[in-house]
């Protein structure tokens, strides 16, 4: 359980984050919206230790993880991915999703001191780490691009590359900041189904302003709005909360089908109302 009591940040003297509570169960898969500067980018700077913030608890798995570092806090089991690409430069497409993989096999060994950090054992013998990295570049059919170092990849196979990373490291808690940012309907269909892949034991919070990948993979929707989340309820209920609707969705979007299509895939939200297309002022 991540759990996240009377948390608030000030930044410059303003408020950030007010007061804010917030709980994750295991295997919960949560869409996390809302408008621009809503707080949401600055609730997963604090969640991972990124950013101290003033007050207020949080705990993973019963751990108080408020004054951890980012460092301590991803070992403890939380992954966290940004809007920009962190690669590993000079390592291929496939060594880069190993090494996560490496991640996944150390915490594993975690209760078998000195186990997991055998890096003089050769790769190749390390089933388990290959196995997982080839699983994942199938899925983001990424085959072609296995020795290719990531500076030459286009940018939104970047994106997808360090969201297999973000969860080849088997954390248990996944974070992901805007992951189809960019991205067109098929790289987008690529990441939704990496993320219905994750097993029932990963939790998983997506910050997202694509409507339709929302309804795709979520089972739970949070609505920020000023520092505070004004909504949290399953993606049918939010779809119907007047509130939100009014401060955040156009009505008209619900009407839509939610399987990811060539236009729908676009929509954005905005203040006042409503999605709009890429691309419309
Ligand atoms: N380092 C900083 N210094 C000053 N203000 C900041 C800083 N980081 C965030 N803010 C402010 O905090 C507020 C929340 O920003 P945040 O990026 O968390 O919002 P958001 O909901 O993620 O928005 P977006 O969807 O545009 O990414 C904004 O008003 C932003 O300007």
């Amino acid at each position: 359980m991540l759990s996240i009591q009377n948390l608030s940040l000030q930044i410059g003297g303003r408020a950030i984050l007010k007061n804010l509570n917030f709980e994750l169960s295991p295997g919960q898969k949560l869409a996390l919206i809302g408008p621009n500067g809503a707080g949401k980018s600055s609730l997963f700077n604090v969640i991972s230790g990124k950013i101290p913030f003033q007050s207020g608890r949080i705990y993973l798995n019963q751990i108080d993880i408020s004054e951890q570092s980012a460092h301590q806090i991803s070992r403890l089991g939380l992954s966290r991915s940004f809007q920009t690409s962190q690669l590993f430069p000079r390592l291929s497409v496939f060594d880069n999703l190993c090494c996560a993989s490496m991640w996944r096999t150390r915490r594993t060994h975690a209760t078998n001191p000195g186990k997991g950090y055998a890096f003089w054992r050769r790769l190749s013998g390390r089933k388990e780490v290959i196995e997982n990295a080839e699983h994942i570049l199938d899925l983001l059919k990424l085959h072609e691009k296995r020795q290719v170092y990531p500076v030459h990849l286009t940018y939104v196979e970047q994106r997808c590359l360090e969201i297999g990373m973000c969860i080849a490291s088997d954390a248990q808690y996944i974070l992901l900041d805007e992951p189809t940012a960019g991205m067109g309907q098929h790289e987008t269909r690529l990441v939704v189904n990496l993320l219905n892949w994750l097993g029932p034991d990963k939790s998983l919070v997506v910050i997202e302003h694509d409507m339709q990948m929302v309804f795709n993979f979520a089972d739970q929707i949070a609505v920020m709005d000023q520092g505070q989340i004004i909504a949290w309820d399953t993606p049918e209920r939010v779809r119907k909360d007047p509130r939100v609707q009014s401060a955040f969705l156009s009505p008209d979007l619900f009407l839509k089908d939610t399987e990811l299509s060539p236009i729908s895939s676009h929509a954005k939200l905005s203040r006042n109302g409503a999605a709009r297309l890429e691309g419309d002022e």
